[in-house]
């Protein structure tokens, strides 16, 4: 195949059936077609296993569920293309065997953001009251969390965002009554739910989850007509910063209740600055390793320095301290 397939090629993109998954595939979609105005997109949506179940998704088989099935399509010939939040790739396993990611989109925002019940009236992490129940589904967001507020009773939610919002006002059954959230800038954003966030964390206050806020247009390695449309696509600063990050968690090999933030961003002379971050899962224990690259071109480096800093502190010990 060659490039010169499309538009008379079809090109079928697999995607969960969420209405955040939708969305990305809507922008995604709308961003081909100003490459290839005439490119017949078919989206095909899967309703995954791990949407399927309700209860701890650890039982299921942990990280990566809500990629792998669509990743075994897209291996498969079932479908051309896939769009993953990167945040959602496990970062411990090599990538799929044939597939890669073709391209990043530019990062939206990293933050996490804070919200609350509709009618209430709190407005920041600090105002709630000792005993106050913060619901969040991430380990990442719990550890942080109870690192400044031991006090606050941080519980675990599941689900699609507008369910989880749905919760938090109460027209969904939960076992406690909600306080507040914390939910990705970057999901809201995209699903036009910003209305609802209070309090936006800085990242000093709340380090970002490794590949927050990064789309990845992953295709098959050897399908070149798609692999070079998509590439068209590619935002190198994004590649670069999420390489580096990555390159930090593959190194850590955490675990699904592994507590890790990490979060590059590229600095206006071009160097490239690398956090890292690994929690015990009340946050109060914690290292924490801050690098800088001397250029773009060794986000490598960069991620495994910031790795070994880390490692040379103890964060193994408290990995293999969290039960699993
Ligand atoms: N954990 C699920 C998930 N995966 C990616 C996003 C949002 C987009 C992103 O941060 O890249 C979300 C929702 C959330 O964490 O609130």
């Amino acid at each position: 195949m060659s490039a010169t397939d499309f538009p008379a090629r079809g090109l079928r993109i697999g995607t969960r059936n969420s209405p955040l998954a939708l969305a990305q595939v809507d922008q995604v979609s709308g961003l081909l077609r100003k490459i290839e105005p005439a490119l017949d997109i078919e989206v095909v949506p899967v309703t995954t296993e791990a949407d399927k179940w309700q209860g701890d998704l650890a039982q299921l088989g942990g990280k990566g569920l809500f990629v792998r099935e669509i990743d075994q399509m897209l291996q498969r010939g079932q479908v051309d293309m896939a769009v993953h939040c990167i945040k959602d790739v496990p970062g411990d396993v090599p990538m799929p065997r044939g597939l890669i990611f073709a391209a990043y989109l530019p990062r939206d925002d990293v933050r996490d953001v804070l919200l609350v019940p509709e009618g209430s009236d709190m407005r920041t992490l600090a105002d709630l009251p000792p005993g106050a129940s913060v619901a969040t589904s991430a380990v990442r967001r719990k550890a942080q969390i109870n690192r400044v507020r031991p006090d606050l009773n941080v519980v675990r939610v599941r689900g699609l965002v507008g369910s989880r919002i749905d919760k938090l006002d109460g027209l969904r059954p939960m076992d406690h009554k909600l306080d507040a959230m914390v939910l990705a800038h970057a999901g809201l954003e995209r699903l036009d739910l910003m209305h609802r966030a209070r309090q936006v964390f800085e990242v000093g206050e709340m380090l970002p989850a490794v590949g927050a806020g990064a789309l990845g247009l992953e295709c098959r390695k050897d399908d070149d007509a798609v692999a070079y449309l998509l590439q068209q696509l590619n935002h190198e600063r994004t590649m670069v910063e999420v390489t580096a990050e990555r390159v930090l968690l593959h190194g850590l090999r955490g675990h699904c209740n592994s507590p890790i933030a990490g979060h590059c961003v590229t600095e206006p002379d071009g160097q490239l600055s690398l956090r890292g971050m690994v929690f015990s899962r009340d946050g109060s224990k914690f290292v924490h390793a801050h690098s800088w690259g001397e250029s773009m071109n060794d986000p490598v480096v960069l991620g495994s320095r910031v790795c070994a800093e880390l490692l040379r502190q103890g964060a193994r010990d408290i990995i293999e301290g969290i039960p699993h």
